[in-house]
């Protein structure tokens, strides 16, 4: 299929010669937005790290397709604890997205600044323009962050459980905002959370990772499986997708 923008194939990756990861394969096609999911430890932000270039794989391929290093967002699981002495202001942080591309002198110019203010306006935190980034809530410091990962206008998101702090309500519109962010400009995202019935609402596919690849398919798929039940115990299965079967 032409639309595959990353294929994974029969991937290995070990720490310090311990296999974390086995044989892990599966394709993303452009447009997809997947909920990584899985127990703690299962290898999630392993995976994630070495897709994005972070880790080396042991053996088996990760290939992009017309897609370049640039093109790839990353928003790691460390990056949403703000210090609260730290005195960046908003529009100076989301701005700084833009540095790594740059020589010295990094300026920007007044289009990209335009781009930047536009930015803040989508993700509706543009009164925050001049405020300490420490002095935000985790909600709003998210919506910086992410605005600081989506000002380079990358093709592909990736983001290492950035919700795990806040309560539902925050959370839910961060998703829907991932989900406007997915529809309209078409950026393709891969989101790891351990919140599994949440972020299946809006995802268009599941993962399930515990050391190898449990499962890969749709959320409703993810609900109704035989796999995931046998893996679960239908009481468990049950909780994660409990929402989604009373809102249909
Ligand atoms: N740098 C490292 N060196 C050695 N082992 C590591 C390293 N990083 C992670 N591990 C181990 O690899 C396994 C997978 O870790 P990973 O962080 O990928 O899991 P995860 O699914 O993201 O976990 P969590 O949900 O708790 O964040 C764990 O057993 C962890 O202890």
């Amino acid at each position: 299929m032409n639309n595959i923008i990353i294929s994974v194939d029969k991937l290995n990756i070990a720490y310090n010669g311990i296999r974390i990861l086995e044989n892990i394969s599966f394709d993303v096609a452009t447009g997809d937005y997947i909920g990584i999911v899985g127990p703690n430890g299962s290898g999630k932000t392993t995976l994630v790290k070495t897709m994005v270039g972070i880790i080396k794989s042991s053996t088996g391929s990760i290939k992009y397709h017309n897609i370049s290093p640039g093109e790839i967002g990353y928003l790691p699981q460390k990056s949403f604890k703000v210090d609260k002495t730290f005195p960046g202001k908003v529009r100076e942080v989301v701005a700084s997205g833009l540095l790594g591309k740059k020589r010295f002198p990094r300026y920007l110019s007044k289009k990209e600044w335009k781009n930047v203010d536009e930015l803040l306006k989508k993700l509706k935190i543009e009164k925050l323009a001049d405020k300490s980034i420490g002095n935000l809530s985790g909600g709003q410091q998210q919506r910086v962050l992410l605005a600081r990962a989506l000002v380079s206008q990358p093709k592909i998101l990736f983001l290492d459980e950035p919700t795990s702090a806040l309560d539902p309500k925050v959370r839910n519109e961060f998703y829907e905002l991932l989900k406007e962010i997915n529809l309209r400009e078409n950026v393709t995202i891969l989101f790891v959370s351990h919140d599994v019935g949440g972020i299946g609402k809006h995802t268009s596919k599941m993962l399930y990772l515990d050391r190898s690849l449990v499962f890969y398919g749709n959320y409703d798929e993810f609900c109704q499986s035989d796999k995931m039940t046998a893996y679960f115990g239908s009481i468990s299965q049950h909780q994660f997708c409990w929402r989604h079967t009373h809102d249909h």
